[in-house]
């Protein structure tokens, strides 16, 4: 099954990975291109507004460079490398008490669904300072995370994160700022809802005491030991999907043609989910769903073992006649599975090595089997589709290789 290798839980001891180790190149539009193109508009016809004369050159060709960069800022020792390893490094949450802190930029590179970047800064770096480019900073930004400590005292990350925001408005008005209210855990919810409460105001205020109202600003109350950090992450990048209201439209009409409670497309290396149908979403089915990519892929690595080559002979030949790809519904990967939470099943099925579709079903679904299949394997081809990763592979599909 291809989610094996992609999944495992990484140590500390993996600091130096990047991710799993993805097969070919991807084909499909990069929404991180598009992402770029338009922020490099943006920042193009502001430049041109100030100075009618000099406008810097188009956006560059896709093979010129660009990664849309989620930058993690914030106080020293606020959560941000335990942020970044936990969500891309798979380190378990409590090993991120031996972290040390970080003494200068750490730029990731993701190379999932979308390629994006990820830049850890230095908690105590003022970047602010007229000796870093700020262009080569936030010239290809997607998102601004700015991680305040909520078990702390956060007066001085709030002054840091306005005088950021201040400083940057000139030049970048569109930058999306994401605060992440860290280290959540642990405090009630009543409280969690007061701190959030008082951040927002304290920003609003001293934002619009400088004449800026209706910056683009998002809060999330997160933290490493519960989903929250996955599902903030998910929402951010969510945002530099351009597509992403057909991806939702698909998941829609899912739903709705097999009655499912609630679908999700993952991330199955993050576990991110980069778009979910509609219906209002609940913290339970984001869990199970998630968890549910760990229970695969620990399945098929205890069970998953490579199909030897006389047997994929036996398999293609009579009565089949058919080479293994051309057998499979996904000619890149292909696995769905059913298991049941209580009364309710849960599907999930790859739509390509990087992404998998996991949806809640309702009860009394086994019956409508058939016709569930059918209808997931139409929205697996429209999502390929939208992604223009439809695979030529001519390679035999990973999945086709194992059994269980
Ligand atoms: N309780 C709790 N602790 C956390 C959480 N996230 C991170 N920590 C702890 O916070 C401490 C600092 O985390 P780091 O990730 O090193 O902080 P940083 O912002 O990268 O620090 P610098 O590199 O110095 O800028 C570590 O001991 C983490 O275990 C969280 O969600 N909850």
């Amino acid at each position: 099954m291809p989610l094996l290798h992609t999944g495992r839980r990484r140590t500390k001891l993996d600091r130096s990975y990047n991710g799993p180790p993805r097969q070919g190149p991807v084909r499909h539009i990069s929404p991180a291109q598009l992402n770029l193109e338009r922020v490099h508009e943006q920042n193009r016809l502001s430049v041109r507004k100030k100075d009618g004369t000099k406008a810097p050159e188009p956006a560059p060709g896709p093979a010129a460079k660009g990664k849309p960069r989620l930058l993690l800022m914030g106080q020293r020792r606020s959560g941000k490398s335990s942020i970044s390893s936990v969500v891309f490094h798979k380190m378990p949450p409590n090993e991120t008490l031996f972290l040390e802190s970080t003494a200068r930029i750490q730029k990731d590179s993701m190379h999932s669904f979308m390629d994006f970047q990820v830049w850890d800064f230095p908690g105590q770096v003022d970047f602010m300072d007229p000796s870093f480019d700020l262009d080569a900073i936030f010239g290809e930004i997607g998102a601004l995370i700015w991680v305040i400590d909520a078990q702390d005292d956060y007066l001085e990350a709030i002054n840091r994160l306005n005088s950021t925001i201040l400083n940057l408005q000139p030049s970048y008005p569109n930058v999306n700022v994401e605060v992440f209210i860290h280290k959540v855990d642990g405090l009630s919810d009543d409280y969690k809802l007061d701190i959030r409460r008082d951040i927002l105001q304290r920003i609003q205020d001293e934002l619009s005491d400088h004449g800026v109202e209706n910056a683009p600003i998002n809060y999330h109350l997160t933290s490493i030991y519960n989903h929250s950090i996955f599902e903030a992450f998910s929402k951010v990048i969510q945002k530099l999907i351009p597509h992403l209201p057909t991806l939702e439209a698909l998941l829609n009409d899912l739903c709705r043609s097999c009655r499912f409670e609630k679908a999700y497309l993952f991330d199955v290396l993050s576990k991110i989910y980069i778009a979910t149908d509609s219906s209002s979403m609940d913290m339970a089915s984001y869990e199970i769903c998630s968890d549910y990519i760990d229970v695969i892929v620990d399945v098929s690595e205890i069970y998953g073992w490579d199909r030897p080559k006389e047997y994929i002979e036996l398999l293609e030949g009579p009565p089949w006649n058919k080479k293994l790809e051309d057998q499979s519904g996904c000619r890149d990967a292909e696995s769905a599975i059913v298991l049941t939470d209580g009364k309710r099943p849960i599907m999930l099925r790859e739509v390509n090595k990087y992404l998998a579709l996991v949806a809640i079903m309702c009860q009394g679904s086994y019956e409508k089997m058939p016709n569930v299949t059918m209808n997931v394997e139409g929205t697996v081809r429209g999502l390929t589709e939208v992604f223009e990763i439809t695979k030529q592979s001519r390679q035999i599909p990973r999945v086709m290789r194992r059994s269980y």
